[in-house]
């Protein structure tokens, strides 16, 4: 696969605030995310975690402040745009076309990007290879196992080399295994691909073992960020998870 210099543009919200009525999901959060590094975006139920992926991806406005790649505002460009500009995400839901197989599935985002069919298949199939599961090409999306379905949308996510991947809880429903298989993934897409990595998770654990840098949101404030040794040690941390959803530590 292709490797991305790792010197890129860095994706960055500065001041995001989001209202939905007189409810603010998020207040004033500012993060950035640099080229082959992991970064973590963790927080109790409710913390604003979806709604700052979707204002960096282009399927929310921001209410106000910023986001931008680079020196330019791309606050305003829709996701499919924003996509084509490198900045790609998966979905809590596998969100996969369950009529075609695989290599369909993957074939379809890269001719929505503009590349010719034949240019999107041997790239779905590059990809497959590259992630250890070229096995995978031809099932039907429809009844795959659960944590293959997760790695096509990852896959998915992949096609043409996108600089950033904004991945939304794909650890959800893993066992341990699979959780540090899929940390092992998250891992040489940094480091092989160059690509800088958002990882929102409810296994903190897992976002810890990963991360460069950790972002912590509370009732949509960042309340913390820092290395894998400040997260641990931060009592508001500890405050944000105790206090409000116990499970979710
Ligand atoms: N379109 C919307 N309209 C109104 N409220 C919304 C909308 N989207 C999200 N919210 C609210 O904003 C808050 C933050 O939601 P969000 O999904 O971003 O949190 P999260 O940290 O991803 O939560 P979880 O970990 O449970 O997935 C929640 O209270 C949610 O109900």
């Amino acid at each position: 696969m292709r490797a991305r210099v790792h010197n890129g543009p860095s994706l960055s919200a500065t001041g995001v605030t989001v209202a939905f009525g007189g409810f603010k999901a998020l207040t004033d959060v500012s993060l950035t995310i640099t080229p082959g590094a992991v970064h973590g975006l963790i927080g109790p139920n409710g913390a604003g975690k979806t709604t700052m992926v979707n204002v960096l991806t282009g399927f929310q406005a921001p209410t106000t402040g910023t986001v931008k790649l680079g020196e330019r505002n791309i606050g305003n460009l829709a996701a499919h745009a924003l996509r084509r500009e490198g900045v790609a995400r998966t979905f809590q839901a596998g969100r996969l076309f369950t009529g075609l197989d695989v290599l369909d599935n993957l074939a379809v985002t890269g001719v929505g990007l503009g590349h010719s069919r034949h240019a999107s298949e041997v790239e779905a199939l590059r990809i497959l290879d590259w992630m250890e599961v070229p096995h995978l090409a031809e099932k039907p999306a429809a009844g795959l196992p659960y944590t293959d379905e997760r790695r096509v949308g990852i896959a998915r996510a992949l096609m043409f080399a996108p600089a950033f991947l904004l991945l939304d809880e794909p650890a959800a429903g893993m066992s341990e295994t699979e959780a540090a298989d899929l940390a092992g993934l998250i891992r040489r897409v940094a480091e092989e691909l160059g690509t800088g990595v958002l990882l929102i998770e409810h296994n903190v654990e897992l976002v810890l073992s990963v991360t460069s840098h950790v972002y912590v949101l509370d009732a949509g404030q960042l309340i913390e960020e820092g290395n894998r040794a400040a997260i641990t040690a931060s009592q508001r941390v500890r405050d944000a998870y105790f206090g409000a959803d116990q499970e979710a530590a």
